[in-house]
C-alpha cells in the first residue's frame, strides 16, 4: 500500500448535505482542466497569438497560467472576438529563464511544463506542493535528457528540479516507459513541433493508462496544425511522431470538464433524480464521456439532446465490474456510487492510482471502510460490496475527487462530514455552491 498525503493543518469539516429527495436540475460545469491546461501550453508555443474561451479557472489552471507568464508569454483577460466574455488571450514571445514554476501538485503542469522550459534560454527551477516530490517524473526527466536538454534534478527522478533552457532543444528519438502516467507521453508530443527534430515517442511499459487524454493530446496538436503521426493512423504500435513546425493561434472554446461532470450525474444516480448538464460535447476525447455506459450500467439511463446531457436515475443502482485503466480519473466516483449499490464492484486496471493526488486505491478503502463499508484493494483496484453505511467525517488527503467522492456518500447517508472541502479548488472552486445549487434547485 502507498502511502496517502495527509494534510497536517487542522482543516474546517463540512457537512455534507443529505438529498432528502430525487434531485432534479441543470447544473453547468465549469470548463476542462486538460483541456485548458494543453490549450495554454499549445497557444504558448505558437507563432501568432490565440484565443481560449471560457476557460477553467482553478488552482491547476492557474497555476499554468502563472507559469506560462513566467517564462515570458502573456496571457490577458478579454472578451472574445464574437463578443463573448471569460476569455483568455494568449500572447506567444520569447521564453526566458530565469524563472520559477510552483506546479502545485497538478500533474499537467509539473509533467508539460519542463519540455517547455527547456526552449527557453536560462534556468527554469520547478518545485510544488509535498506530494509533487512523490509523484512519478523521472519519464520526462529523462527523456528530456535524450533529446538534448540539461537538468539538474537530486538524482530521485521527481520534483524539485531545474531545467537549463538552452534557447532550443534537438528532439529526435526517444523510448520512455508512461505505464506509470499517460502525461509523460502528452509532454513529450505537446512541445514537439517546437523542437529542432520534433520527437519520435516510443512506449516501452507494459501497461499504458489513460489513452484517451492522449488522444486529446493529438486531436488538440493537429488543430494547431501539427503534423502528429499515430499508431491509431497507421503508425507501428506504441509509438507517436511529431514533425517540427509552426503551430497556428487558434480560437478555442473549452469543453465543459466531464469528469467534474460526475458527482452531478452520480447525484441523479443515487437519488433516483435526473441532471441535465448543459453544453455536454456530442464528440469529445474527454474520459468523462465514458461515464454514459458506465453510469447507464450502473443503474441510470441518459440522452443527449438539444439542452445537454440528460441523466436520470432508476432509483436502482447496480454494482459493476469494470476496466477504469483509460479513465482513471472516474474512479473516486464511482467507488462511491458502488458503495451505495444493491451488489458488489470490481474497479480494476487502476494501480498507477496510488501515485495520483493522494494513493486513492488506499483513501478509499479506508474512508469508505470507516463509514462502516466493506472494500480491499487488490494489486490494481477495489473490490466494494455494499454494506449499510453510517456518518462519519471523510478525509480528503488533499484530494479533490476525495471530496467529490465523499460529497455523493453525504447525499445518501446522513451525517457525513468532508474534511476539507476547499481541496476541490484544484479543478472546480465551486463546487460546494454548485452541489447546494443542484440540491436547491
Ligand atoms: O493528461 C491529462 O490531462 C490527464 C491524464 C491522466 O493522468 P495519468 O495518466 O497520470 O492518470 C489523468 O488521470 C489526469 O487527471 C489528467
Ligand atoms: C489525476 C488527476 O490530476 P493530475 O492532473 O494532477 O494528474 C486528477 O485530476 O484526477
Amino acid at each position: 500500500m502507498g502511502r496517502m498525503t495527509v494534510n497536517p493543518a487542522p482543516t474546517a469539516l463540512w457537512p455534507a448535505p443529505h438529498a432528502s429527495g430525487a434531485v432534479d436540475a441543470t447544473v453547468h460545469v465549469p470548463g476542462s482542466k486538460s483541456v485548458t491546461n494543453r490549450a495554454l501550453v499549445l497557444a504558448a508555443l505558437a507563432s501568432e497569438p490565440g484565443w481560449l474561451r471560457r476557460p477553467l479557472r482553478s488552482r491547476d489552471t492557474l497555476l499554468m497560467a502563472g507559469a506560462l507568464r513566467a517564462l515570458g508569454v502573456g496571457i490577458e483577460e478579454g472578451v472574445g472576438p464574437d463578443g463573448s466574455g471569460e476569455s483568455w488571450r494568449v500572447i506567444p514571445a520569447a521564453l526566458h529563464g530565469p524563472a520559477t514554476v510552483d506546479v502545485g501538485n497538478a500533474g499537467t503542469v509539473m509533467r508539460f511544463l519542463p519540455p517547455v522550459a527547456a526552449l527557453t534560454d536560462g534556468p527554469v527551477r520547478f518545485d510544488g506542493d509535498p506530494r509533487s516530490y512523490e509523484r512519478p517524473l523521472s519519464g520526462v526527466i529523462d527523456a528530456l535528457r535524450v533529446l538534448g536538454a540539461r537538468i539538474d534534478d537530486d538524482g530521485r527522478g521527481a520534483l524539485p528540479l531545474t531545467v537549463h533552457g538552452g534557447g532550443a532543444l534537438d528532439g529526435g528519438p526517444v523510448s520512455v516507459d508512461a505505464s506509470s502516467s499517460s502525461q509523460f507521453v502528452s509532454a513529450l508530443l505537446l512541445s514537439a513541433p517546437r523542437f529542432n527534430q520534433g520527437v519520435e515517442v516510443r512506449h516501452t511499459g507494459a501497461t499504458l493508462p489513460s489513452m484517451p487524454h492522449i488522444r486529446m493530446t493529438v486531436d488538440m496538436l493537429r488543430a494547431v496544425g501539427a503534423q502528429v503521426d499515430t499508431p491509431e493512423s497507421g503508425g507501428e504500435p506504441g509509438v507517436w511522431r511529431v514533425t517540427p513546425g509552426a503551430l497556428l493561434g487558434r480560437d478555442l472554446t473549452v469543453e465543459p470538464d466531464l469528469s467534474n461532470a460526475q458527482p452531478f450525474l452520480a447525484a441523479a444516480l443515487v437519488t433516483g433524480g435526473k441532471v441535465v448538464i448543459p453544453d455536454w460535447p456530442a464528440r469529445t476525447t474527454q474520459p468523462g464521456d465514458r461515464l454514459r455506459e458506465i453510469f447507464t450500467e450502473m443503474g441510470g439511463s441518459c440522452e443527449l439532446t438539444e439542452r445537454g446531457l440528460e441523466f436520470t436515475g432508476s432509483g436502482a443502482v447496480h454494482g459493476i465490474d469494470v476496466d477504469l485503466g483509460e479513465v482513471g480519473e472516474l474512479t473516486p466516483g464511482i467507488a462511491a456510487v458502488a458503495a451505495l449499490a444493491d451488489s458488489p464492484s470490481t474497479l480494476r486496471g487502476v494501480a498507477h492510482l496510488r501515485l495520483h493526488e493522494t494513493d486513492r486505491l488506499a483513501a478509499l478503502t479506508k474512508e469508505i471502510n470507516e463509514l462502516g463499508g466493506d472494500v480491499t484493494e487488490t494489486a490494481d483496484g477495489l473490490h466494494i460490496r455494499p454494506r449499510r453505511l453510517h456518518g462519519g467525517v471523510f478525509h480528503t488527503y488533499d484530494d479533490h475527487r476525495m471530496a467529490t467522492a465523499g460529497a455523493i456518500i453525504g447525499l445518501a447517508v446522513d451525517g457525513v462530514q468532508i474534511e476539507n472541502v476547499a481541496t476541490t479548488a484544484k479543478t472546480l472552486p465551486d463546487f460546494p455552491e454548485l452541489w447546494t445549487g443542484m440540491l436547491g434547485d
